[in-house]
């Protein structure tokens, strides 16, 4: 199962037995208007459209009140002051939909531009933070806040502060105008507001509850497709299709019922509101009608109230369905404002001078090193070694004897608990990063490739490096023939990871990413996975031909990679157990003996 994915889960899971967090939502806006502000004349537009909006709406009826009032019950006949009030009601229609559609476009366009730079920052943050804290972040949760959390705060600009905007404005004006109207039955109707929040107070913790339930359900379900996925060859070996069957039917019916629960409550949250409308407007029809039969009130205003009552309650409810929304967005904005306050462990020293790669020599020292991780039990214990500049040296060791760990000290990837690393002698704590990572080729176990083209893959997307430095790198490390032979050569796209290339040609791509961009200080993980004899030479010679000049440390899974090294050492639990050339670790008799013992039978077995 994929740490990532399983982690995710777990993630979910604890969610779930947690109380759910009290929202904070002077914060949410605190921290929204900040971002929004660059932004103010967007949302000044989007106020007076929406003035302009909802006042040509709210007309209407109003219209309707003189023509009843004034021209049919009251009038003359006079047909033209008809025709006039017929045009204006249309000309009013035409208006309030022109500004309701710049309006909803400006405020989308603003919600989205800031939700765009939210991300970006995001992105940026989190690509800046150390892998300690990825070690401790699923990388689940992180795709989570970056796309679903960011979506969150783009609904709560183009449905919540629309609603607040749009719906507060309209139930303002309609009171306004219905007191305009007549006080009474304004009064009358008024009676019905504290039901009104009684009924919206009762549904909405309810809401809420079948709100969660469905989004974690979801997450529950996405999670277990995600890593079925990715999993698939193994669910097939293992004949474990009907077994993943049935745990999907199981979420994904308990994500239905989820669903289920939800529409019922806002169906019945609807029709509640459906039916106290329907009560207002009998109490009018009542109360106003018997008015308009003694004469004290005119039918035209009659015709207008009810319409008002009509449209009184449709933004309460908009406004209180937008709850679960406000909601959402306040817990994305409470989880992506807690990335940002996470500072990177490892941090450039202010007084970090980078080093001139032209200058660099690759001498490596890492003295009286300790470490462990999140300060836990030491995983390098006390350890001394120093690299010549230029030199090559293998590493063996068991199973966690901390090989990897080495390797990410020197490229600062964690910091030292004790103990110093230098590179020609600077503690590499007084090098800034980026240049450190520019002196440093890493060429892992399983070598990153991204969905794009070949000569992407070897440039790493940097435009500055030509086709032809390419070309010329892919030539020097053997993995031209392999790339011409390809659909499109150079241009053709890999799919994720470089799924469609064998590990053989993954790392031979590498290596020409070594020579294009020219470390002086080569890493390299050597892939575990069983290559054929030819790709194995291929990989050979592009090792030797790109370690000349540089200092190379290669972990190493087969011992044929390093017997020729000039230095190879034994790891084991943290220290260095076992140090010399090939032939002097054979003669010592110790751990490295038995490795190449093993291998040598292997390798007679696989010959015989
Ligand atoms: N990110 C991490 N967080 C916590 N512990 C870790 C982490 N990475 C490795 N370890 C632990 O540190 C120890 C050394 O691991 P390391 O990966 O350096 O060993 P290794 O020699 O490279 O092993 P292998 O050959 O199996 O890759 C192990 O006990 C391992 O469980």
């Amino acid at each position: 199962m994929p740490q990532a994915i399983n982690n995710w889960q777990m993630d979910q899971k604890t969610d779930l037995s947690k109380p759910a967090a009290k929202p904070k939502y002077i914060s949410t806006f605190r921290a929204l208007s900040s971002y929004a502000k660059p932004h103010w004349l967007a949302f000044l537009g989007v106020f007076l459209f929406t003035v302009v909006a909802i006042s040509a709406e709210l007309l209407q009826p109003f219209l309707v009140k003189i023509a009843i009032d004034d021209m049919l019950i009251g009038g003359n006949g006079d047909y033209s002051g008809l025709l006039v009030i017929g045009g204006v009601y249309l000309g009013l229609s035409l208006l309030s939909l022109l500004f309701t559609y710049m309006q909803n476009n400006l405020l989308q366009y603003a919600g989205q531009s800031i939700v765009a730079r939210i991300r970006k920052q995001l992105f940026e943050h989190i690509s800046k933070l150390s892998m300690s804290y990825f070690d401790r972040m699923p990388s689940g949760s992180l795709i989570t806040h970056v796309s679903s959390d960011t979506e969150a705060i783009n609904q709560f600009f183009n449905q919540v502060l629309l609603s607040l905007l749009r719906d507060g404005m309209t139930l303002v004006f309609i009171i306004v105008l219905m007191f305009q109207l007549d006080v009474q039955l304004t009064l009358y109707c008024l009676i019905l507001l504290p039901i009104i929040a009684l009924i919206a107070i009762g549904f909405r913790s309810y809401m809420r509850k079948t709100y969660q339930m469905a989004r974690t359900r979801l997450s529950r379900l996405v999670a277990f497709t995600a890593e079925n996925l990715s999993g698939m060859n193994l669910i097939q070996v293992f004949h474990q299709e009907k077994e993943q069957g049935k745990q999907f039917k199981e979420r994904n019916d308990s994500y239905f019922q989820a669903n289920v629960r939800e529409i019922r409550t806002n169906v019945l949250f609807n029709r509640s509101f459906e039916i106290l409308s329907n009560i207002s407007i009998a109490l009018v029809t009542w109360l106003g009608g018997k008015a308009v039969l003694d004469t004290n009130l005119e039918f035209g205003v009659l015709y207008a109230f009810i319409t008002y009552i009509r449209q009184f309650f449709q933004p309460i409810n908009t406004i209180t369905q937008q709850w679960n929304t406000l909601q959402s967005a306040t817990v994305a904005v409470n989880r992506i404002w807690g990335i940002f306050a996470i500072d990177p462990e490892v941090d450039d020293r202010k007084d970090a001078k980078p080093l001139d790669p032209a200058l660099v020599e690759g001498n490596i020292s890492f003295d009286g090193v300790t470490f462990g991780y999140g300060g836990g039990s030491p995983v390098i214990r006390d350890l001394d070694l120093h690299i010549k500049a230029g030199s090559m040296i293998g590493i063996v060791g068991t199973t966690g004897a901390g090989k990897s760990s080495l390797i990410s000290l020197l490229c600062r990837f964690y910091d030292v608990s004790a103990g110093n690393v230098t590179i020609d002698g600077t503690d590499i704590r007084n090098i800034p990063q980026a240049s450190l990572h520019r002196i440093i080729g890493l060429v892992q176990q399983e070598p990153y490739l991204y969905s794009g083209t070949i000569l992407d893959n070897v440039r790493l997307f940097d435009e500055t490096i030509t086709r032809e430095a390419v070309i010329r790198a892919c030539e020097f490390v053997g993995a031209d023939p392999l790339i011409r032979q390809m659909k499109d050569g150079y241009d053709t796209r890999l799919s994720e990871r470089g799924s469609g290339l064998s590990a053989g040609e993954r790392q031979l791509i590498s290596f020409a990413r070594i020579i294009v961009f020219e470390p002086k200080i080569l890493i390299l993980d050597e892939a575990t996975a069983n290559l054929d004899s030819h790709t194995e030479q291929l990989i050979q010679s592009a090792l030797q031909l790109v370690s000349a000049g540089r200092t190379t440390i290669v972990i190493a899974h087969r011992l044929s990679t390093i017997m020729q090294a000039d230095r190879i050492i034994v790891m084991k639990k943290g220290e260095i157990v076992e140090e010399g050339t090939h032939t002097e670790l054979v003669d010592i008799g110790g751990y490295y003996e038995e490795l190449y013992r093993h291998s040598q039978g292997k390798s007679m077995t696989e010959a015989g």
